[in-house]
């Protein structure tokens, strides 16, 4: 007759558990090695996290290789139309400001020396118009499209710019910069 609250299972657990500590190490583990956890554990504590996998290692830092021109160019674009579809309808003198600055500052910093020379002479046939949401919006289509030209790349239909480009999705417009009705904040 069994004893009270006696597992059946106790002796093949506790051989399974020896097993584990002492013969599925890895016999070459340095002290620190990660391999000297036992591969299987009966323990009830939850298992320290695992090492990522060399090749997942291998992937991040693939992943910190650095970006080419087209890549920058893709993403600074997607910034730039993103500005101009949440432009205000009535941006603050400050914000007209800023716009244009914003413009002039990525000809003198934009990290492709050759991009930034020639964005230079795209501004200065093509001043920054940014009165309104829609003027800023048709104006940075028409100078990517200048850009586009240049390359040899298809030119963008700006009718479709506020379809491509459209306001962020944010509950409530909550992303909405506020601008001004005063017109003489022009
Ligand atoms: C200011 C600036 C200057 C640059 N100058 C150079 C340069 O001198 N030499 C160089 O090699 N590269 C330059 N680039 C990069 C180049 O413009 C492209 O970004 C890059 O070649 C990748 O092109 P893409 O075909 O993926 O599309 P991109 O031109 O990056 O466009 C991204 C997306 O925007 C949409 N789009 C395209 N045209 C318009 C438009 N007119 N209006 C609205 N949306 C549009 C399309 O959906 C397109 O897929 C410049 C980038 C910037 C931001």
């Amino acid at each position: 007759m069994p004893l009270p609250g006696w597992n059946p299972l106790a002796p093949v657990l506790q051989t399974v558990a020896a097993f584990s500590r002492h013969l599925l190490i890895a016999p070459d583990a340095g002290p620190d090695d990660h391999r000297l956890r036992p591969l299987l554990s009966l323990s009830l504590s939850p298992p320290p996290p695992p090492s990522p996998p060399p090749e997942i290692a291998k992937e991040k830092d693939a992943k910190a290789a650095p970006l080419t021109k087209e890549e920058v160019g893709r993403a600074t674009w997607m910034l730039l139309h993103t500005i101009a579809a949440q432009f205000p309808d009535e941006p603050t003198r400050q914000q007209k400001r800023d716009a244009k600055e914003l413009m002039h500052i990525i000809s003198r910093l934009y990290p492709c020396k050759e991009c930034a020379e020639h964005f230079k002479e795209v501004l200065k046939a093509n001043p920054v118009q940014a009165g309104s949401q829609a003027e800023f919006s048709q104006w940075l289509c028409y100078v990517h499209n200048v850009v586009n030209r240049s390359l040899g790349k298809p030119i963008f239909p700006c009718q479709r710019v506020t379809a491509r480009w459209g306001k962020l999705d944010c509950p409530e417009r909550s992303c909405d910069l506020e601008g001004t009705s005063d017109i003489m904040a022009s």
